[in-house]
């Protein structure tokens, strides 16, 4: 039997909350009450007991006394800074199995306490695998590590917790509230672009932030525009979304990047998470040209993240750390699937998942085309070309069988689809498909060497250019600032 630490003597004020599951990405907060059955500190005889009688998802909000033993008991994996948590959030799943609660719990800190996630951890280490921990003769508990794709869904209980309360109910209205989670992530665009838009968007859809909260720079007043109407705040200075924001996306084009971090390198601090979706740019050449041991991250979208269906992957910087991976993680997730990889697959991958929207919307519009020919309304082959390659997609995912094999479950033997699959590879569909990967990993390359060496450079004049690129900024925001 494993026991709380030892000094643990300050009673924890617990509340219960309880959660229905609405659906698979979303807990809804349904009722709170005060939980009368949680009585005494964990270490005690009388140890934390909780009335269920059927399997239900819950939240159990936490405050600590002192703050001395809950950094004993909670084993921090990520924090936003180096506050001691003093109260958090406990959510999970409670199951009343043959006479047992078991329940499988994590804490996240409160996002005023200045912590982000917090992995609950009633063992002075924490198991990888699901462990059941017998506390009492009538009740036990399973940590385990929280699984990072789960981390997202746990957050949502932080986000969906005062939507549905009455905020009189709340004692800890601070902790809770839906400003909170938005003040502990500021996200900031550098690059105001397609890329950008489509991410700022995909936040937002997300419930991850609200356009009041993201700030955005660009150049271009037409462009910078787009983030004006989310309700984000403008500019023409990057270095005023810098010093806005905790997490930078730098959305520019590679020929860009030089001077950019050149301007904004003054007002980069240890607070900041730099995500970059430049392509060809490493990270090396980013941390280079960055002071030294700034936290960057390489990440390759594709615009699908606008519609939460996106294909990212990302990759560490030298100077990152775990929560960087968690942040990084908890972002893209909220708007697609996220890998994270080797940086020499990097141009590959831009080649396929970054551009391949554009090859697909250009087999979608070909479908489409071909339909039309042959006597159907243009509407209704858009439509069914493109539900035809969400489907393909789809199952290609779900049954992860080989696409031959599906290929084959849709030919029929001596049927249209093997015409016209006869048709396709008589026109070379493979090999241009083929080619045009390896053409645009050739030129992502190549862009990659073209940018080591401007970066190179540009660090070698750094004083000069940085110099330039201030005055160039000043003169924006002089002359050409739309709104700060
Ligand atoms: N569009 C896409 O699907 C994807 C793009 N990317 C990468 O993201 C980056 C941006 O791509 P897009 O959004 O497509 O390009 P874009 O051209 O739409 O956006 C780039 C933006 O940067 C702005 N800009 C130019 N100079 C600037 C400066 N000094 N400071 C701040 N902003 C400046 C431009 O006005 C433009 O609005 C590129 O490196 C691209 O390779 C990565 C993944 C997918
Ligand atoms: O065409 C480009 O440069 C970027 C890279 C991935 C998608 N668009």
């Amino acid at each position: 039997m494993e026991e709380w630490p030892e000094g643990a003597v300050a009673a924890p004020i617990v509340k219960i909350v309880k959660l229905s599951f609405r659906d698979v990405n979303r807990y809804h907060l349904v009722q709170k009450t005060d939980f009368p059955h949680i009585l005494a500190p964990p270490c005690s005889k009388n140890c934390v007991r909780i009335n269920e009688h059927r399997s239900e998802h819950f939240a159990l909000r936490v405050t600590y006394p002192h703050s001395s033993w809950p950094i004993r008991a909670v084993d921090r994996i990520a924090s936003w800074s180096n506050k001691p948590l003093t109260s958090g959030l406990v959510a999970g799943f409670c199951e009343r199995v043959s006479g047992f609660t078991y329940y499988n719990a994590h804490v996240m800190a409160d996002p005023t306490e200045g912590a982000l996630v917090y992995l609950y951890s009633r063992l002075k280490t924490v198991p990888t695998e699901p462990r059941t921990v017998k506390l009492n003769c009538e009740f036990e508990v399973s940590t385990y590590r929280l699984p990072v794709q789960r981390i997202f869904l746990l957050q949502d209980v932080f986000v969906c917790t005062p939507i549905s309360v009455p905020q009189k109910q709340l004692r800890h209205k601070q902790s809770f509230s839906y400003e909170s989670i938005h003040k502990m992530i500021r996200i900031g665009f550098v690059g105001a672009g397609k890329i950008a838009q489509a991410l700022a968007k995909g936040f937002i859809a997300a419930g991850l932030t609200k356009g009041e909260k993201i700030v955005a720079s660009d150049p271009f007043p037409q462009t910078i525009k787009n983030f004006e109407m989310l309700g984000a705040q403008i500019s023409s200075d990057n270095r005023l979304v810098v010093e806005q924001s905790d997490v930078v996306f730098l959305a520019i084009k590679p020929e860009t990047v030089p001077a950019v971090l050149c301007n904004i390198r003054p007002h980069i601090c240890k607070r900041h998470l730099l995500l970059s979706t430049a392509m060809g740019v490493s990270i090396q050449d980013i941390e280079k040209a960055l002071p030294p041991a700034t936290r960057v991250i390489r990440v390759m979208p594709n615009t699908p993240v606008l519609v939460r269906n996106g294909a990212s992957v990302f990759v560490c910087g030298s100077a990152t750390q775990y929560e960087d991976e968690i942040i990084t993680r908890r972002l893209l997730e909220a708007i697609g699937t996220c890998d994270k990889v080797p940086e020499l697959l990097m141009d590959t991958i831009t080649a396929l998942s970054g551009s391949g929207p554009a090859y697909v919307y250009i087999i979608i519009e070909a479908l489409a085309d071909g339909a039309v020919k042959m006597g159907l309304p243009r509407d209704l082959a858009y439509r069914l070309a493109a539900q035809t390659v969400v489907g393909a997609g789809s199952m290609v995912l779900a049954t992860k069988a080989h696409p031959a094999q599906l290929k084959d479950d849709v030919t029929s033997p001596a049927g249209s689809t093997a015409e016209g699959l006869h048709f396709l590879e008589q026109h070379g569909l493979r090999t241009a498909l083929i080619g045009a990967i390896e053409a645009a990993t050739l030129k992502c390359r190549q862009i990659s060497k073209e940018t080591k060496e401007h970066i190179s450079n540009s660090c070698s004049t750094k004083q000069q250019l940085c110099i330039k690129s201030q005055d160039q900024a000043d003169n924006f925001s002089a002359g050409k600032r739309v709104r700060n």
